[in-house]
């Protein structure tokens, strides 16, 4: 190459490369006007924050997020986010036209009130909730499954749940659209900017109050100021906790990144909302808060991310359940036998006691809904004449309802073993047959790790993860086999979902905290 054009070719990257540090600048510079007008807004609506914690952009595992500057103790209270900061329609100036009371909202369109105030709050200059909108992602930068093509979504995700959670997220989004967003505005007219109701925006919005929002369990209305010194009620509550409220949006709480080893909470009271530590916490660790007990799926589902292998103890696999009448036919070796297992299959559907949407649950600790489960096992395994009685008597009598109704999980790892042989089976049959539908094998996924180190992209980062599974699965003592199949089924939940060109902030999805 002739000097001349060396030169002109170092000229052209040198200019290229000052122009993105000064776009990075820029960034940086625009970041934090964002965080100190933030800042102010909070002091300014009575937010009590403690000189102990910093929030940051760079200094968290994505993107914003807070850390101590200073050692925290267990039980202390972060920050404190007054109600009336709290960004949801009874707070809104919109309320009037946001109609909380539809008769059309269903438990699954609950979120449409807080969508329709913060199309509103967003479109409007003088927003109360200006600066704290300010300091939100940019909608196009949230990165949900809903996003990803549909080459990628099977590619990745088929066989986890999420691909079908997704399309039905997309139905349900497009029927609310129809529903009450073009009603709404038609109702304010001059009000929320033209281009911020359409259907691609609605769905960024979804997007934004899917991974930002929080529920406050319905037990904690009005008021018990639940701290962290009540965490024995936390059991308790557990169960009510599943009728939940409408969603909202709390400011500086949704700063805070999620990890199941988390150090704070947040919990709620008549006048605020408190973050509180769990744990004592050491200058310089991020804050992580908890978003519930929840798998990968869900992880992924709602959040983007997945935790890696075997971080997250909550990490489930839902496996349909008709993978285990795939087990069963498979084993029959006469017609007669496979035609015996539909009908148990269509009785078993009949007295509602699965439905073709039903999914095994399983977690580390074995098969958590063990109901469905159960029932399912024990009537594949009964011999014709068993089965004839027990249609005979429409189902199980109440004595047998009341037995497996028990408290005791039997399908729970430590029961696991005691199962019947030809059940034993059927279990683990499902669960390999499972394993069979993901987009990458067990075998590819631990091969794939082998040459990590010369893979160009993150995509297989965390197959660490199913190494670890199997070594897990191996290490069980002799009879429970069933793990080796049902840890490796947990394991590549956290594998797939991982895609090839991740932007940096996917990089340290599954990074080691
Ligand atoms: C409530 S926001 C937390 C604030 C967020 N980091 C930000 O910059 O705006 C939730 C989003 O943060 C990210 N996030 C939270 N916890 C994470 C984690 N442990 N690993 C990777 N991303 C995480 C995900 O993108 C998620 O959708």
């Amino acid at each position: 190459m002739a000097a001349s054009t060396k030169r002109k070719h170092e000229d052209q990257s040198y200019e290229r490369v000052k122009e993105k540090i000064s776009k990075g600048d820029e960034t940086v510079k625009e970041n934090n006007c964002a965080l100190s007008r933030f800042t102010s807004w909070c002091q300014s609506n009575d937010f009590q924050i403690s000189p102990k914690v910093k929030v940051s952009r760079n200094r968290s595992c994505a993107q914003w997020g807070m850390h101590a500057i200073e050692d925290i103790v267990e039980g202390y209270c972060i920050f404190q986010v007054p109600r009336t900061a709290l960004l949801m329609p009874a707070n809104s100036d919109i309320a009037d036209l946001v109609d909380i009371e539809n008769p059309k909202l269903t438990s699954t369109n609950q979120w449409v009130p807080l969508l329709l105030t913060l199309l509103y709050e967003s479109s409007k200059s003088d927003s109360k909730w200006g600066p704290y909108l300010g300091l939100a992602p940019d909608p196009e930068a949230i990165d949900l499954p809903m996003f990803w093509d549909q080459m990628e979504v099977d590619r990745l995700l088929k066989g986890t749940g999420v691909d079908k959670a997704v399309k039905r997220d997309l139905k349900l989004i497009k029927a609310d659209f129809n529903n009450f967003v073009l009603q709404f505005k038609q109702n304010t007219t001059g009000k929320v900017r033209e281009d911020a109701i359409s259907l691609s925006s609605f769905k960024r919005m979804v997007a934004f109050v899917m991974a930002y929002s929080f529920t406050e369990p319905e037990n904690k209305k009005n008021g018990k100021d639940d701290s962290a010194e009540n965490e024995d009620e936390e059991d308790e509550d557990d169960e009510e906790s599943e009728k939940m409220r409408p969603p909202m949006m709390v400011p500086m709480a949704d700063v805070l990144n999620h990890i199941t080893k988390h150090n704070a909470k947040l919990t709620f009271g008549s006048e605020a909302l408190k973050m509180v530590t769990t744990r004592d916490i050491s200058m310089g660790e991020e804050i992580f808060n908890t978003y519930g007990q929840v798998s990968n799926l869900h992880l992924m589902h709602m959040y983007g991310f997945a935790e890696r292998y075997p971080e997250n103890i909550n990490d489930v696999v839902e496996i349909p359940v008709n993978r285990l009448l795939e087990a069963a036919k498979e084993r029959s070796e006469q017609e007669t036998q496979s035609k015996l297992i539909e009908s148990k299959w269509q009785f078993l559907k009949k007295q509602e006691i699965i439905d073709e949407e039903d999914v095994v649950i399983v977690g580390r600790d074995g098969i958590l809904n063990d109901d469905i489960c159960t029932q399912v096992l024990k009537v594949f395994c009964m011999n014709p004449s068993e089965f004839s009685e027990y249609v005979e008597k429409e189902g199980w009598s109440d004595a047998e309802s009341e037995a497996s109704d028990a408290e005791t999980n039997m399908l729970d790892m430590s029961h696991l073993p005691q199962l019947d042989e030809k059940q034993k089976i059927l279990l683990k049959r499902m669960g390999e047959l499972h394993l069979e539908n993901y987009a990458i094998s067990l075998e590819v996924a631990v091969k794939k790790l082998e040459h990590a180190t010369s893979l160009p992209t993150p995509h297989f980062a965390n197959v660490g993860a199913v190494k670890t599974g199997m070594a897990g699965a191996e290490s069980f003592e002799s009879g429970t086999e069933l793990q080796e199949v049902f840890l490796p089924c947990v394991a590549l939940t956290s594998v797939d979902g991982v895609r090839s060109h991740l932007p940096n902030k996917k990089l340290l999805l599954f990074r080691r905290y």
